[in-house]
């Protein structure tokens, strides 16, 4: 093949794609990386000033590093011609039509860059696959490509998986010291070069004992499964909340005492309004339907209570403001707290804010919604894609501060769990609401104690039910 990667190509500019090929142009000053995506949109953003993501730490590793050794560009023939190593980092949502239609992955642009590989590569390749895909996914892209080799003999291909860990809003951490990096490829001669030359390039910043090598099959599967377990905790903990609920006990108290057993641990114990994002949902949902191709219905049953749980807590969640808000909300003023499906990222993609604000909207309610990252053409087309679009033009007014957003308003939801919504001045937010004022804390992040010396009514996802149903603030009544 070659000696040395010298040329790195990215197809698909995303919130993997970008974040990713900046950390190995930041780390490989020797080697070349052009990121090219079909959006010639998206790649005048990364060209300019301003990204067209938000991550913390994103923006001074691309100034850094952009016309030096890292470049976005359109011309996509010509980024895969001059790369010795190409990055599939496309988009692989849940398929929104025909077979397998709001379960299994849409692998069609996966496929389309792999034949666009196939048609413009020229000499040989590693091409590794980063977006996350079912299992086997690695033998159709192989497919597509030894056709092409057939063709014309100056081609060679490898194909690698490489899933990518990374979480948005801690991107560039997740990155630059990441837990593991996984790489999967064939056992012959071929495949383990292209598995050197890939652990070579990771290995000037990631200790060789965290970058780990499998075949291909277990890498794709240890994707979906990471994801799995990582959701799996989030449902089991938010089932916990409502217990708590019923019951008197605190989900932070329980968190805390069931995390501290070692084998446990006490990361990823935070009981919310449910999980967002593009990911957890999707991967879920593509390991569900894989397990059902398999004959395997009792695994996919198991594996789709994860999910069921996620979109009962964020219904539970909705149902409980209309009920402590006297069972109406008609034409009531409701101030939303968040949109992006978790704090740091200007990312809405699944995020619990839009099923919340649905369902309160599908109530008539009119709400006011504050987010500091999200733009108010992203909150309507979100909304618009959810119910009606009449419905969201006529009740949803997108607000520039959160204290203009809860003027006049009947209640508070904070969806996401923004810094900043710990440090509001809540005496004049107090004052500024109708009266009687509730709070509904879907993150567990404000400090109840203190909102409800104030005069709120507060709940908060799995408190206990006399803090939850507190009327007369905390010096009790009658
Ligand atoms: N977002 C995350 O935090 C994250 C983390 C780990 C893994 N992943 C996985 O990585 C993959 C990419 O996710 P993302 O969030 O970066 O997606 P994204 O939607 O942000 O970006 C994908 C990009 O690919 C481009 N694209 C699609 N088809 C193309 C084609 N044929 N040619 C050129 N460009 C094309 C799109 O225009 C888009 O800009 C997905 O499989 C996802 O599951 C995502
Ligand atoms: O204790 C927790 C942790 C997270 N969340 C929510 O879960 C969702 C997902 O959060 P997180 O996992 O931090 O963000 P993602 O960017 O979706 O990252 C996940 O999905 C990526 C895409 O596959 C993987 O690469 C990451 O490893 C995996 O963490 C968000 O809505 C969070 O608010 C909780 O409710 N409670």
């Amino acid at each position: 093949m070659f000696s040395k990667v010298e040329k790195v190509t990215c197809v698909g500019a995303g919130y993997v794609g970008g974040p990713t090929c900046a950390m190995i142009a930041h780390k490989c000053p020797d080697i070349q990386v052009t990121v090219v995506d079909m959006n010639s949109e998206k790649i005048a953003e990364w060209n300019s000033e301003k990204l067209p993501i938000y991550e913390p730490g994103l923006h001074e590793i691309v100034m850094a590093a952009r016309g030096k050794n890292l470049h976005f560009s359109s011309d996509i023939p010509k980024a895969i011609r001059e790369a010795d190593l190409i990055f599939i980092s496309v988009n692989t949502p849940t398929k929104n039509y025909g077979r397998g239609k709001g379960m299994a992955p849409d692998l069609k642009y996966v496929e389309s860059v792999a034949r666009t590989i196939a048609q413009h590569a020229g000499a040989p390749k590693i091409v590794v696959e980063k977006s996350t895909v079912p299992v086997k996914a690695a033998e159709s892209i192989s497919f597509i490509l030894r056709e092409a080799q057939k063709n014309d003999t100056r081609l060679a291909f490898q194909v690698l998986s490489n899933p990518e860990f990374l979480a948005e809003g801690t991107a560039i951490r997740d990155l630059s010291n990441p837990d593991r990096v996984l790489i999967g490829g064939e056992s012959t001669k071929e495949g383990q070069e292209a598995i050197h030359h890939l652990v070579s390039i990771y290995e000037r910043w990631v200790p060789r004992d965290r970058i780990l090598t499998t075949n291909t099959w277990s890498s794709e599967l240890s994707k979906l499964a990471a994801n799995a377990f990582l959701a799996q905790r989030i449902s089991s903990i938010n089932a916990m909340s409502a217990v708590c609920e019923a019951t008197g006990a605190d989900v932070r108290e329980v968190a805390h005492a069931v995390g501290f057993d070692s084998r446990i641990g006490n990361k990823f114990l935070q009981a919310s309004v449910g999980f967002g994002g593009s990911c957890f949902q999707k991967d879920v949902l593509s390991l569900v339907y894989l397990c059902e191709s398999l004959n395997l219905q009792k695994v996919a049953d198991y594996w789709m209570g994860v999910i069921d749980i996620n979109n009962w807590q964020r219904r539970r969640f909705a149902d409980k403001i209309i009920a402590e808000l006297f069972n109406t909300v008609t034409d009531k003023r409701i101030a939303i707290f968040g949109f992006a499906f978790k704090k740091n990222t200007g990312d809405t993609r699944e995020s619990s804010s839009i099923y919340v604000s649905s369902h309160l909207l599908e109530e008539h309610a009119k709400l006011a919604i504050y987010d500091p990252k999200v733009s108010e053409k992203q909150i309507r087309m979100e909304l618009g894609n959810n119910v009606d679009k009449q419905i969201v033009e006529k009740l949803v007014t997108v607000c520039a501060d959160p204290y203009e957003a809860a003027a006049g308003a009947h209640a508070i939801v904070v969806l996401t769990e923004w810094d900043e919504f710990k440090e509001l001045d809540y005496s004049r937010i107090y004052s500024s609401m109708q009266h009687p004022a509730a709070i509904f804390d879907g993150r567990l992040i404000l400090d109840q104690p203190v909102l409800r010396d104030i005069g709120f009514r507060t709940f908060a996802i799995g408190t206990a039910p006399d803090q939850a149903y507190n009327l007369f603030g905390s010096s009790g009544c009658c």
